[in-house]
């Protein structure tokens, strides 16, 4: 495609998009998800904001959504077995605890007895209290996604997974392999029976410990966001399942966003082929022409063509310790090029050439950048250590079961140190709670309610009462900070919050008057 062509389709893609397109957009995300909400423009200068249709309680939900796109922080990893797809957290306490237990340098527990009781042999008393969704590898046999159950493996796949994972490709005729049982050797399919007939037809096994291990070890990548110096771009000679740890391990070790955006390309990807496949398939006995392909893409882009964006080198706020803001805005689009070339490198379709424009690549990840939600999941790790801890008040256990807790968990305890209350902690882009303006004085907020909210669904409650036809606000911000704090704080989303509290503020040091 001539560069002109190019240029004209990024500009297309970038360009605000019909109120009407966006409206019916809308429309049929709050439908889905079944909320008394509606979207429209704000009376002030905020662009779109979500109104209520109907009055909450305080405390009531409001919105409960899953995300579009999401990935747990790099880091996280080995603190908390998850669902790749939504999050909820899988395995069993037991896998939980020698998970991270055996993630540590010297946890100063015999690694048996935590291989032991990542296998089963070895169990925690009352856990059978917590029951968790047992672990599901990927359908393709890498060990980097790991699944709550096959449903959640089959729609990753079939949504993005296919495109990123660095397994071998399934085997449809392959049955399930049988496992044996070696202290190191490969985990029991320890599925029902359906799910593992759910797996019968494709390579659906379980991962041996020994990989599982050593691709959570691959994972403890240091640090979240920092800027690495330009890392050199792969050999273009690279296999697939090589070029795409290339890119894990180049966004692990430096910005995980690059995972989500991973994701986004690979969704849009795949829903644009199947656009041109219903083409093709239609009767019509004629190839795809390069304005089906343009418009399929359009078609696929369009969850993220309504969001708004910004140039993350642009967007992004300057640090305090920068030097130069040139050299760290350079810095930010190296390292963006960097990642897209890696993701070219397995993922390039020739077809949708726009899809890999460095441009768009930097307007996906500032959309992030404005529109995301941090997502957490808290571990069951840290109730059971509640429960077990002699002093607690605890209902859930009997004396003799508490006291039994107590004494078989209190060495995985102290040996897990302040990390035993870590949960899953991540990103997540959400269609309807990105529309969310911030306020410094908001009536919701984004809270997970204990034992009720257990995967990366965005939930928010409401703060306080609210009435039919408010605007729904949250706090980008930890609100608590004073004014000049929170506007800085505010910087990294590009404006000056003018809510009614940051007006009192003012007003209260004479800046302005009310
Ligand atoms: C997550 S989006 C919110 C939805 C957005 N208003 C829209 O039209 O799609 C975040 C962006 O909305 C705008 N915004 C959010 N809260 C605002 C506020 N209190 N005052 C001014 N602009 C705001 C800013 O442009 C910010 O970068």
């Amino acid at each position: 495609m001539a560069e002109k062509d190019l240029r004209s389709q990024v500009e297309a893609l970038l360009r605000p998009v019909e109120p009407a397109v966006a409206q019916a957009y809308f429309e049929q995300v709050i439908q889905d998800l079944g909320v008394p909400l509606s979207i429209r423009e704000t009376s002030d200068s905020k662009g779109r904001g979500v109104f209520c249709n109907k009055a909450f309680e305080a405390d009531a939900l409001v919105i409960k959504e899953p995300p579009l796109v999401g990935a747990q922080h790099a880091a996280n990893k080995a603190d908390a077995l998850v669902c790749s797809r939504c999050f909820t957290m899988i395995g069993s306490l037991e896998q939980q605890m020698a998970h991270r237990l055996l993630s540590m340098e010297s946890p100063g527990i015999n690694p048996d007895y935590l291989r032991g009781l990542w296998l089963g042999a070895a169990t925690l008393p009352c856990s059978d209290k917590f029951p968790l969704p047992k672990l599901v590898t990927c359908l393709g046999g890498c060990t980097y996604n790991i699944y709550c159950s096959s449903a959640c493996a089959k729609v990753d796949w079939a949504s993005c997974h296919s495109l990123l994972c660095s397994g071998p490709p399934p085997q449809p005729d392959d049955p399930v392999k049988e496992q044996s049982s070696s202290s190191d050797g490969p985990i029991k399919d320890q599925s029902s029976s359906s799910e593992a007939a759910d797996h019968a037809g494709t390579s659906g096994h379980r991962m041996s410990f020994g990989d599982f291990s050593h691709a959570r070890e691959a994972q403890k990548a240091p640090g979240l966001a920092s800027l690495v110096p330009a890392m050199k771009i792969a050999p273009p000679a690279m296999g697939k399942a090589e070029a795409v740890r290339a890119f894990n391990g180049h966004a692990d070790g430096t910005n995980d966003i690059f995972h989500l955006a991973a994701q986004l390309i690979a969704g849009v990807l795949l829903r644009a082929d199947r656009i041109i496949q219903g083409i093709s398939a239609s009767g019509e006995a004629r190839e795809a022409s390069p304005q089906d392909h343009w418009a399929a893409l359009q078609e696929a882009w369009r969850p993220f063509a309504v969001a708004c964006k910004a140039l993350w080198w642009d967007c992004m706020a300057v640090p305090a310790d920068a030097a130069d803001e040139e050299n760290f805005r350079g810095s930010v689009r190296q390292l963006a090029s960097d990642s897209l070339e890696l993701l070219r490198e397995f993922l390039y379709d020739e077809r949708f050439p726009a899809l890999f424009d460095l441009e768009l690549y930097g307007s996906i990840i500032g959309m992030f950048e404005l529109n995301n939600l941090s997502m957490h999941v808290d571990s069951p790790v840290e109730t059971y250590a509640i429960l077990a801890t002699k002093e607690s008040l605890c209902c859930a256990f009997d004396p003799t079961e508490q006291y039994m807790a107590w004494l078989v968990s209190k060495p995985l305890l102290d040996a897990l140190g302040d990390s035993y209350a870590a949960g899953c902690e991540g990103s997540c882009f959400y269609a309807l709670q990105s529309c969310m303006n911030h306020s410094c004085d908001p009536n919701t907020h984004a809270y997970k309610r204990a034992g009720v909210d257990t995967d990366g669904s965005a939930i928010i409650l409401a703060k306080r009462a609210i009435e039919a036809g408010e605007e729904i606000c949250i706090s980008y911000i930890e609100e608590s900070e004073p004014h000049h704090v929170r506007q800085s704080m505010l910087e990294d989303y590009a404006f000056t919050c003018s809510c009614s509290r940051c007006r009192a503020d003012l007003a209260s040091t004479g800046k302005i008057k009310v």
